[in-house]
């Protein structure tokens, strides 16, 4: 019997498989409120019914993606997508390692977002049911698998220039097919069709240009190769093989304490289970040999089977020093899997990604915000004065930030006007005052800030007006974050980081469609190292961070609340709570 409950499946789906988990539809609503990336792409009724623009190809790839990850623990891809979005133009080369004999992800990430994919595999069976899965799919020009022989991983195949060249030359296909589909719509009446022109200019190689001249032909050898010395792969990933024996396979099935079977890997052969040295070993080799392939791949990506495995796996990526790198946990069934992500890119932020059991398990503080204090009682009118008290403290970035900093660098260079001088110490007497402020225990020195920053209040509004700062969940602070409440894509994040001693930083941002799971907000408090100082340095410590953490606004049912998440700082939890007494001092604080 068909579920005759509201919102029931559209008439399709009762020719859908029983087990078909999708004959139920998702929950939009519960998408919405897990993925920030699928959100962007939702519209809300008046009956606050989540609707999804499906004409539009980023909105049914951000539903995609978010189904792989909520369904199939797909992290991998998950972390991939944000590889994938920093550049709609560019063109996505990634490369799996070890793709079984379905070769899974290629398909998937050639099919549903386009890229460009490179797999290798060891095992000649594998290997065998892997291209013929490709061809069965009609993606040979996407994906191309290569047999490699045991002990390597990416050495010795992601450097190899032939595989590069298939690649490029897939690029230049597709390219040249857009770009003759464009002129074909342009002007359809031309003797020589678009097609034809395409086919005849496909190869870069010179020799298989059908043109006879000999300096057409250089000139592509000579372009060739220019794309191949810059030529890199935009990620890595890899599902590795487990154990370090058939023995230690068999022993490990019948003593299953704490974890289950190897990612994806059930019901897989024992070569797909088993290398030597297991799974540390392997990822060990990995991320030794990324660090020589550094400037060929962006990120580097590998799923982790077992916990036992995650600490010397760390301490491995430790010693490679990438600039940034992100640990994720999820679930995959009952079992609990790992993904870990680094990079030696310094534009690159990755600590942004958080993993879904990160996200589920945190319990909100929650401020109620009481009907009899407010004028008018909305999701919005909460949301305004949030943004107010926000706001407040927002008010301090960027002035305080760039003046203390050319307050430094005048003094070092003994230009400090004498009034200059007399306003530091004066801020300094008045910062030793400063003891009895709401949030003084999150080191704010608001007294010394507040003075200089209605000394600089205009150049604040101009300084605000041009960068716009925003940020979003779980994003490092950067000055260069954009006004859309979403980390820049990867390629435009700045490798410089803004810093100065004590400074508190609260960067906000706003969903846009959210009357039905209400508004939500952001709010990353940076205490940045005098060490830090040097701009060139692309590393911030976690422990620069005091607290960041992420509020949403929701009316359930008569109430309307506040949902303060705690996300990372060093002042944890207890900071949230602090800025929540602040937040309902200023509640109960009588208007002026
Ligand atoms: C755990 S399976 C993963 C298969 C598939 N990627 C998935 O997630 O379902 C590991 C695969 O890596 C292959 N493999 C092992 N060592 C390899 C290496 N050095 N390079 C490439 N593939 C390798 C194995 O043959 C096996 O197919």
């Amino acid at each position: 019997m068909e579920s005759k409950k509201k919102g029931a499946p559209p008439k399709l789906n009762k020719f859908m498989h029983q087990r078909n988990r999708y004959r139920t539809p998702p929950s939009f609503k519960k998408l919405a409120t897990q993925y920030p990336e699928f959100r962007e792409h939702c519209t809300y009724d008046l009956s606050g019914k989540v609707h999804l623009d499906f004409k539009n190809p980023k909105a049914v790839r951000a539903l995609t993606t978010c189904l792989l990850d909520q369904d199939f623990g797909l992290k991998s891809l998950y972390l991939m997508t944000h590889a994938a979005r920093y550049d709609s133009e560019h063109m996505v080369v990634g490369a799996d390692i070890g793709v079984g004999a379905a070769c899974i992800y290629p398909l998937l990430g050639a099919k549903q977002f386009g890229w460009c994919m490179l797999g290798t595999e060891t095992d000649q069976l594998s290997y065998g049911s892997a291209t013929t899965n490709v061809l069965n799919n009609n993606l040979q020009d996407r994906v191309f698998v290569k047999k490699v022989e045991n002990g390597i991983i990416l050495k010795g195949v992601l450097d190899e220039k032939e595989a590069q060249s298939q690649i490029l030359e897939s690029k230049l296909r597709r390219k040249q097919t857009e770009d003759a589909d464009l002129s074909k719509n342009i002007d359809t009446t031309d003797s020589q069709t678009p097609t034809q022109t395409s086919q005849s200019e496909m190869k870069i190689d010179g020799s298989h240009c059908t043109s006879d001249s000999q300096s057409d032909k250089l000139k592509a050898v000579k372009n060739k190769n220019e794309e191949l010395s810059t030529f890199f792969y935009d990620f890595t990933m890899c599902n590795p093989p487990f154990f370090s024996s058939e023995e230690e396979m068999d022993t490990m099935k019948k003593s299953r304490k704490d974890r289950g079977e190897p990612v994806s890997a059930a019901t897989g052969a024992v070569h797909e289970k088993v290398t030597a040295g297991g799974e540390i070993t392997f990822v060990t080799q990995m991320i030794k040999e990324s660090q020589l392939l550094k400037d060929k791949i962006r990120i580097f990506t590998t799923l982790i089977g077992s916990k036992a495995h995650v600490k010397p796996i760390k301490t491995a990526l430790n010693g490679a020093n990438p600039t940034c790198s992100v640990l994720t946990e999820f679930c995959q069934g009952r079992t609990m899997r790992w993904g870990i992500a680094w990079s030696f890119d310094p534009t690159l932020h990755l600590d942004y990604v958080k993993s879904k059991k990160d996200i589920v398990t945190n319990k909100p503080l929650v401020l109620i915000m009481p009907r009899s204090l407010m004028t008018v009682y909305s999701v919005m009118a909460a949301w305004n004065m949030i943004k107010k008290w926000l706001q407040q403290l927002k008010a301090f970035k960027a002035t305080w930030l760039h003046q203390r900093r050319k307050k430094r660098e005048d003094m070092k260079k003994g230009m400090t006007t004498s009034k200059g001088k007399k306003e530091i110490e004066e801020h300094n007497s008045e910062e030793n005052e400063a003891t009895d402020h709401d949030i003084t225990r999150l080191s704010l020195k608001r007294k010394r800030e507040r003075l200089e920053t209605s000394q600089l209040v205009e150049q604040n509004e101009e300084e605000q007006k041009r960068k716009n700062p925003k940020i979003c969940v779980g994003s490092t602070y950067d000055e260069n974050i954009n006004g859309s409440g979403k980390a820049l894509p990867m390629e435009q994040t700045s490798s410089k980081r803004s810093c100065s001693s004590h400074h508190l930083d609260i960067l906000n941002s706003q969903s846009e469609n959210s009357q039905e799971i209400g508004k939500q907000e952001s709010l990353e408090i940076v205490q940045e190292k005098e060490k830090q100082h040097n701009l060139g340095n692309d590393k911030m410590e976690r422990s620069d961070c005091i607290l960041r953490c992420n509020f949403q606004v929701k009316q359930l049912g008569r109430l309307i609340n506040m949902e303060a998440y705690f996300l990372d700082g060093s002042s944890g939890k207890d900071g949230l709570n602090q800025l929540l007494q602040f937040m309902r001092n200023q509640l109960t604080k009588p208007t002026p």
